[in-house]
């Protein structure tokens, strides 16, 4: 197992490399005796043009993270510096435009309009960020994600796989500074599944986008560049260049470490 031990131990990375990072990123829920520290004192960065798999038991603390990486949840105490900007000193107002601008999401769901086409779909934030979309990048996304003979559909016309194809090209669309992905292939077969998460592996190869995802499979987190584990709220480690095998590796030496505390 390739397992290093958690950041910020190895050498620092520069902050031009970095995409977002968290420092000494801390977030508790609650008061008193309902308290509940989903993390504690994290520090991590996701580098631009990787794939970043977030991996951990549950409730060890991955929404979490990433919710305060997008910008969707306060921190307690700590920074975000995502694009070099700290975003836990932002407004609502600026945190708002900063998501639209900065930040893709896939999710899950898909979350597509459905009343709107692939293409109105694809179109829509560069709209609502009032920003001119730009035909030639557009025009890359939808031949990369194999989507041409599909714009005029709507998403009820789409299987899975393709609404999520759709989801991908849309969070891309505004070439933001980071996408994040919450378990992106959750309601898709394996099949599909494996062709959404070549897609987001040609994102960041061929077109150079940074992406965090959150994942409990092993097997789609191998398609990431880098696995990093939470443990009750801490960095656990780190597994560069993962197979399913080192993942399951990871987690079983997780589980054990817990096991032990528990005793
Ligand atoms: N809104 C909330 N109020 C109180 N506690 C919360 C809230 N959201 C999360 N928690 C707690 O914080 C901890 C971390 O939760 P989080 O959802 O980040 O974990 P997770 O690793 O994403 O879990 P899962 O894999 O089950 O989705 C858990 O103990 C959870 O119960």
């Amino acid at each position: 197992m390739s397992m290093t031990s958690p950041e910020p131990s190895g050498p620092p990375r520069s902050e031009s490399t970095s995409a977002v990072r968290a420092v000494d990123l801390s977030k508790i829920y609650g008061e008193g005796e309902v308290a509940v520290t989903a993390l504690d004192h994290v520090d991590v960065s996701f580098e631009r043009g990787v794939f970043t798999a977030i991996m951990g038991p549950s409730g060890s603390g991955k929404s979490t993270l990433m919710h305060l990486l997008a910008g969707l949840d306060t921190a307690t105490s700590g920074q975000v510096i995502l694009g070099g900007v700290d975003i836990t000193t932002l407004t609502d107002k600026q945190l708002t435009i900063l998501r639209r601008e900065r930040v893709g999401f896939v999710f899950q769901s898909f979350n597509l309009l459905p009343m709107f086409t692939a293409e109105q779909n694809i179109a829509l934030p560069s709209e609502l960020a009032n920003t001119a979309v730009d035909p030639a990048w557009l025009d890359l996304l939808v031949d990369t994600f194999g989507l041409r003979d599909r714009l005029s559909h709507k998403p009820h016309q789409l299987s899975g796989g393709q609404q999520q194809r759709v989801a991908i090209a849309r969070a891309l669309s505004t070439r933001p500074h980071v996408i994040f992905a919450d378990e992106p292939t959750g309601n898709l077969d394996s099949r599909s599944g494996a062709e959404v998460l070549s897609f987001l592996r040609r994102s960041v190869r061929e077109l150079n986008q940074t992406i965090v995802m959150v994942t409990h499979d092993p097997a789609a987190a191998a398609y990431a560049d880098r696995v990093v584990m939470l443990a009750d709220g801490r960095i656990a480690g780190t597994i560069d260049d993962p197979t399913p095998e080192s993942v399951l590796a990871g987690l079983d030496a997780l589980r054990g470490l817990e096991t032990q505390v528990a005793r």
